[in-house]
């Protein structure tokens, strides 16, 4: 049997991880939040007291990275070494730190190894894997590749009705700010050859979804 691997990329708050999340359980798929691993990294980064500016000394602290995740889409951990960071990769200080560790070359080779290496030995029938380089590097092959957008301003007051605790105008900033560095490295806002968009600005979640499991479905039939 062969597996299905989809590929979902795209800016921050498109809803990539909720949206792939709930297309993997319809599915009875695992799924694999890539965005994760580089949060856990740049907590690490930060736990080792290292600067995540300092690009050898990230790479340094790649061989005491000791990074587990689960790939459940009805609750998966994060772990790094004995510490579960499930809730602490979602602090700003981490968010404000992951694009600088996510830019270096070495650190980008040894977590798509990881990311291969999971995708390959799920034992699931399929995998939903998101971030921003699935679609274009880490699973060019995959069988449904999809690049997942939304308005800025959609995207924005989204992720600003989850963050209760930050005002509107911090996690525009700081939105904005990651997602500007983050496509230094990474084009995620355009779709690369044989990529699907599927554009949310205008569709709830669940239509959403339906049009992700809409492009899978057509894909599994090519
Ligand atoms: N089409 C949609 N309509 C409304 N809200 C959505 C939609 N897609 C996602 N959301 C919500 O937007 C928020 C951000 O989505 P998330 O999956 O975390 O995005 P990303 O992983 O791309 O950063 C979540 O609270 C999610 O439930
Ligand atoms: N495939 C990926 C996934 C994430 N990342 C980096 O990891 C960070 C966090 O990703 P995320 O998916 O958790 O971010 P959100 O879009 O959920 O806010 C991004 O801002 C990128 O710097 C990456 O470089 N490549």
């Amino acid at each position: 049997m062969t597996k299905t691997v989809v590929a979902v990329d795209g800016p921050a708050g498109s809803g990539k991880s909720s949206v792939s999340k709930a297309a993997a359980k319809r599915l009875g798929f695992a799924y694999l939040d890539t965005g994760a691993a580089y949060r856990a990294l740049a907590w690490h980064v930060l736990d080792s007291s290292v600067n995540p500016d300092e690009a050898p000394a990230v790479i340094a602290s790649l061989a005491s990275f000791d990074y587990a995740i689960g790939t459940d889409p009805d609750g998966y951990g994060v772990r790094v070494g004995k510490t579960d960071v499930t809730n602490s990769i979602r602090e700003p200080r981490v968010s404000a730190a992951v694009s600088a560790v996510a830019r270096v070359p070495e650190v980008r080779a040894h977590l798509t190894a990881l990311f291969r290496d999971i995708i390959q030995h799920t034992e699931k029938r399929g995998i939903v894997v998101e971030g921003r380089d699935i679609t274009t590097v880490v699973a060019p092959d995959a069988t449904a590749r999809i690049l997942l957008t939304a308005s800025e301003e959609a995207r924005m007051s989204r992720r600003s009705a989850e963050l209760a605790t930050e005002s509107a105008s911090d996690v525009a900033i700081a939105l904005q700010k990651r997602d500007r560095a983050d496509s230094r490295v990474v084009d995620f806002m355009t779709a690369a050859d044989g990529v699907v968009t599927v554009d949310s600005t205008n569709l709830n979640f669940d239509e959403t979804v339906d049009a992700v499991l809409d492009v899978i479905r057509t894909s599994q039939e090519k």
